[in-house]
């Protein structure tokens, strides 16, 4: 579903990511894992062409994104929950779902779903997305991306700063997307736990490099803990 080869990227003369391959498939969940500062994020920007690539290619469904805008992959599919959530914190909650619609026509529904999902949204509804708690914004920011129904989700860190019990939460909503199998998500984490309960998929990266990548069932086994213990 998605195919990323031998990508480069270099922030000036920093040479970030190093040949960096990995494919993430429909009803799967891929998870990337790595310490501080190994260039997690910046593959999920180079993916979503917030940052641009010197070389290798980036295909979904077999087309070649790398060089489109990053406009043109939200229309190709990808739904993006940046690390920090970026929510417009003065837009009312139903306004930040509506940002996740903005190339779709203006009549678009937010789709219902969105608040099966996420109850908690429903009741906030006209509350201002600065006024939610960490927790709360990271379920919006999500939601967000789902409203465009993308074929690819892409999430970086999104337990960062969030209490238990609602990274349980996100988690089962998650599982339960992949399950229905009409996408593929990416998943960049650091909170192993959460990592290895979530993970069909796992790639680890050291340094801009993926150092290891196989089944989530055989993280434990293979010793991944210990590699992305901080
Ligand atoms: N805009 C930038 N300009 C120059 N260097 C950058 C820039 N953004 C990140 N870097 C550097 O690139 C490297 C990879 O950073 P990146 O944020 O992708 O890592 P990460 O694995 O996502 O880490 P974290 O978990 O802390 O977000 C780091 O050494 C970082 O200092």
């Amino acid at each position: 579903m998605l195919n990323i080869k031998n990508v480069n990227q270099y922030y000036g003369g920093s040479h970030i990511l190093r040949d960096v391959s990995l494919q993430a498939h429909t009803g799967k969940v891929t998870v990337i894992l790595g310490r501080n500062g190994v260039g997690k994020t910046t593959l999920l920007k180079s993916l979503m062409g917030l940052v641009p690539i010197k070389t290798g290619s980036i295909e979904l469904e077999g087309k070649a994104i790398q060089d489109a805008t990053p406009y043109a992959r939200a229309r190709a599919g990808i739904g993006f929950v940046p690390q920090g959530r970026e929510i417009f914190a003065r837009l009312t909650v139903e306004e930040n779902l509506r940002m996740g619609l903005a190339y779709k026509s203006g009549s678009t529904p937010i789709p219902a779903e969105l608040y099966e999902l996420f109850p908690v949204l429903k009741q906030m509804l006209h509350r201002r997305g600065g006024d939610l708690s960490g927790g709360q914004q990271q379920q919006l920011a999500i939601a967000r991306a789902l409203a465009a129904k993308p074929k690819l989700l892409v999430l970086d860190e999104p337990t960062e700063g969030i209490q238990p019990s609602i990274i349980k939460d996100i988690g089962r909503v998650i599982r339960m997307l992949a399950d229905r199998g009409d996408m593929a998500i990416v998943l960049v984490e650091q909170y192993y736990d959460f990592a290895r309960e979530l993970a069909d998929d796992y790639v680890v990266m050291e340094r801009g490099e993926v150092v290891a990548q196989g089944l989530g069932k055989d993280m434990e086994a293979n010793g991944i803990r210990k590699l992305v213990a901080i």
